[in-house]
């Protein structure tokens, strides 16, 4: 199983890639590390695995962080409802491209981190509202979903990895707090 240990952190030079497009059908072995990816963010939101194997709570990895360039994400969003224990958003997402998106744009209230940061980084990071996204499933089949706010930010953070893009790029260094007109602050408390 996928741990804390296989995922290269900031100055490895793999992150600043621009990851390679998958050839389709995928192999076996490209078909094995998708459905890890997806095993790592399920495990890592589970808390008596996450504690036991030391996991931080992932809602989404990018092939590069494990050292593999290749355009593959994993995504695993859980619900906001604590009731509800389906998912808001689950998917391995090859060759992933946004396809159109809002002029709106938003951004998490507590700014971002990622697995492959092991550091506090402060600052809004602005992201497009709603996006719509074009992908393959490991089975071949092509999808084409619209996306909007937590699902929305999370899939724009990954594909960001695809193209050796990291969160903190985004952030105003001028200003970390600056709000660019036409952006909803999207906070865990508010809707
Ligand atoms: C960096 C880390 C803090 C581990 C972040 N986790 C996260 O947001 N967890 C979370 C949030 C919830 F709302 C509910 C829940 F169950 C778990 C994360 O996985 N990522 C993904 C990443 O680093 N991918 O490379 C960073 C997020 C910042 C904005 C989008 C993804
Ligand atoms: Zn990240």
């Amino acid at each position: 199983m996928l741990t804390m240990k296989n995922v290269i952190r900031e100055g490895h030079p793999t992150l600043r890639k621009v990851a390679e497009p998958v050839t389709l059908p995928l192999t076996n072995d490209e078909k094995e590390l998708a459905m890890e990816m997806l095993d790592f963010l399920k495990n890592s939101q589970d808390t008596d695995i996450a504690e036991k194997y030391e996991l931080r709570p992932g809602v989404g990895i990018a092939a590069p962080q494990l050292n593999v360039s290749k355009r593959m994400i994993a995504v695993h969003v859980p619900s906001d409802l604590p009731e509800d224990t389906a998912p808001q958003f689950s998917d391995i997402l090859i060759n992933p491209r946004i396809i159109s998106h809002s002029v709106k744009q938003t951004c998490l209230s507590e700014g971002e981190g990622c697995l492959s940061v092991d550091r506090e980084v402060q600052g809004y990071v602005p992201r497009n509202k709603r996006i719509r996204i074009e992908y393959f499933d490991t089975d071949g089949n092509k999808h084409n979903k619209r996306l909007k706010d937590f699902p929305s930010i999370v899939i724009q953070h990954e594909i960001d990895h695809l193209n050796g893009i990291m969160f903190f790029d985004r952030i105003d260094s001028d200003n970390p707090m600056a709000l660019p007109k036409d952006l909803e602050v999207l906070g865990y408390e508010e809707e």
